[in-house]
């Protein structure tokens, strides 16, 4: 008889996989290939989508030709992918407009940080269950749309397609088929996570035209088939990779949860039916959609950095030369010697969300090794699991008994030990270490009857590792409260009254911006009791006054309030007035209507003429 296999691809942040899977969840052949990364400033973080389609289309017949199979022996194809992270492409020519924006990236932290003063703000978590944060994929389309001239019109003629990685992919891979799953949509923040379609007061709110985004689909269905790279394969399902690695672990039951350990840490508890909308700092979000079946909902605790630190540790620090190299080094100390190390390299995540955060090293002394910070860079993994789990026990209202993880970080034994340590319950680690494929294999194999049900995969499941908690509490109470010390260092770093660093920007929509952070800033200080505020309302009086004539003469727009003449009260609402209207209404028009060099020449003389 001739066998048959399930293919996954699993196109993550760093690497893209494709494995093929026979009908007992074995892998077959695994073919893996990396992408550059491009960090073209600080806080960015770019990939070629080009090179990842390009990637695809090499590891796709290279898995097949390992494990000598043809793709008709293939059921279907199951796709997992990096989430978030942002691709708008030419509908016609099928080529993207520019770099992706990947997930990490914290360039649209401004723009966060106004759209958040929004009265329509609180609205956003209660729809798409998610915090107004740089991390999701509205505000990275907000952003391309706005620095890419006549991209706008473009995208509102249905000209420029929006798509996560999953619908990049499938377009290419079926010759323009633009559809997303269900998971996917649920982390761009534009999608109502009731009705699972694109919500009209999300679009508005981020000004993204309905036309350039994809059709919404379940997570396990046939989506079309392949036309190009080997053609004729079934694409059955895709799903975010985090809600992947949920299906392949079978936390296919309300209060199961696994978290995965790769560049970052995802923690998702399946909550079946019910919607549980976080007081916690979680993240609510799809877990899986089975074709006409209703949508399974999850609880998230998304980390930001626990790999990519190790990464850091090795390529920036250069104290390693591979990533395993850091479990050895950290043993050859006792402890951490009292060092923390807090990697808010793109803010922190859950359960904080400060965009501003950036990382610290706490507790130097000349005592301190590169042994000990080797197993701080671990510790921190730990410690942000054991914040998570702290919030996610708060919002389920249950205490997590067994944590199953997998991940590339799951090889390093000491690290496994200290999580169970710190959470003081038993972690678990499955056969198959690569559950982010299987969960996209399962899913595309159950969606074409090649595996008949849930129950049959639970049967899949078989533990090969087990690490049991033995720290003392005492210590673990101490060290803990050490820890969020630490992390209470990091929060404000980036705030525009502590960033002295930075060059004087130039940029007309970024001076403008500026200009009203100062005010709002100003405005804040007056409300406070102690402040001196004679100094304080001859500064803001200065300063509006400058603002309001650069305002009239370069944009030759009439501000008319008189900044003498009004109460302080009065003055305070018709300055809100100004920069709500400005900024909904006038930045959006000029960043429409100016080119890049009228942008920086108007915003060199706007500067000079309000500082
Ligand atoms: N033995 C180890 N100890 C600690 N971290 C490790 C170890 N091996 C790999 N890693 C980290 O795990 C990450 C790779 O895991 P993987 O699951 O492949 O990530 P992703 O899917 O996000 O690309 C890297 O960031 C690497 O630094
Ligand atoms: O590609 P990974 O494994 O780093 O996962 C990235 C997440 O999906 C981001 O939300």
């Amino acid at each position: 008889m001739v066998q048959r296999y399930v293919m996954s691809i699993d196109q993550g942040t760093t690497s893209t996989r494709c494995i093929l899977f026979d009908a007992r969840g074995r892998l077959v052949s695994v073919v893996q290939r990396e992408h550059h990364q491009h960090f073209p400033r600080p806080g960015w973080v770019e990939h070629d989508a080009t090179e990842i389609w390009r990637n695809v289309t090499r590891i796709v017949p290279d898995a097949l030709a390992q494990a000598g199979v043809g793709a008709g022996q293939v059921v279907g194809l199951g796709i997992a992918n990096q989430r978030e992270t942002t691709v708008l492409w030419d509908r016609r020519t099928g080529a993207p407009v520019s770099r992706a924006i990947v997930w990490q990236d914290t360039r649209t932290d401004q723009m966060i940080e106004y759209l958040s003063r929004e009265p329509a703000a609180k609205r956003v978590r209660e729809l798409c269950g998610l915090p107004l944060t740089t991390y999701f994929s509205a505000p990275k389309i907000r952003w391309l749309l706005q620095s890419t001239p006549g991209l706008q019109e473009r995208a509102e003629r249905g000209e420029v397609l929006f798509g996560t990685i999953e619908s990049w992919l499938i377009w290419n891979l079926t010759g323009g088929l633009h559809v997303t799953d269900v998971t996917n949509a649920s982390r761009t923040m534009l999608m109502n996570l009731r009705t699972l379609s694109w919500d009209n007061e999300l679009l508005e709110f981020f000004d993204i035209p309905r036309a350039m985004l994809p059709e919404i689909r379940s997570s396990t269905e046939v989506y079309g088939t392949t036309t190009t790279v080997v053609p004729g394969i079934r694409i059955a399902a895709a799903l975010g990779d985090q809600q992947a690695a949920l299906f392949g672990q079978t936390c296919f039951a309300p209060g199961e949860a696994k978290c995965t350990y790769g560049t970052g840490s995802f923690l998702l508890l399946n909550t079946g039916q019910n919607l549980v909308l976080s007081k916690h700092g979680m993240l609510t979000t799809v877990g899986f959609k089975i074709g006409d079946e209703p949508a399974v909902y999850a609880l998230e605790g998304s980390i930001a950095v626990t790999g990519s630190l190790v990464q850091w540790f090795r390529d920036g620090l250069e104290l390693i030369s591979s990533a395993p190299e850091i479990e050895t080094l950290a043993r050859t100390v006792e402890d951490n010697g009292g060092c923390y190390i807090v990697p808010a390299f793109s803010g922190l995540f859950a359960p904080h969300w400060h965009s501003e955060a950036r990382g610290v090293i706490a507790g130097l002394t000349s005592y301190i090794t590169k042994g000990h910070l080797a197993r701080a860079v671990l510790e921190a993994t730990g410690w942000q699991t054991r914040e998570v789990v702290d919030a996610m026990n708060a919002d389920s209202g249950l205490a997590l008994s067994t944590l199953k993880v997998d991940g590339g970080m799951t090889a390093d034994n000491l690290l496994m030990q200290f999580i169970a340590d710190v959470l003081d319950v038993p972690v678990v680690r499955p056969m198959v270490a690569e559950t982010v494929s299987l969960g996209a294999a399962y899913a595309a194999g159950l969606s074409v009857g090649y595996w008949p049900d849930l129950e049959g995969l639970r049967r899949n499941w078989h533990r090969a590792g087990q690490w049991l908690p033995a720290m003392a509490p005492s210590r673990r109470d101490t060290e803990y409260a050490q820890w969020r010390q630490a992390v209470e260092l990091t929060f404000g770093w980036m705030r525009p009254s502590t960033n002295t660093a930075r060059p004087p920007r130039t940029d007309l929509i970024e001076v403008i911006l500026d200009d009203h952070r100062q005010i709002e800033h100003l405005l804040r200080e007056l409300r406070n009791e102690d402040a001196d505020r004679t100094s304080l309302l001859a500064e803001l009086s200065a300063v509006l006054t400058a603002h309001f004539t650069a305002t009239e003469r370069i944009l030759h727009k009439r501000v008319g309030i008189d900044v003498t003449a009004l109460s302080e009260e009065d003055l305070e609402d018709a300055v809100n007035a100004h920069i709500r209207d400005e900024e909904r209404l006038l930045l959006n028009e000029l960043r429409r209507s100016l080119s890049p060099s009228d942008r920086t020449a108007l915003g060199r003389a706007f500067r000079h003429l309000s500082s």
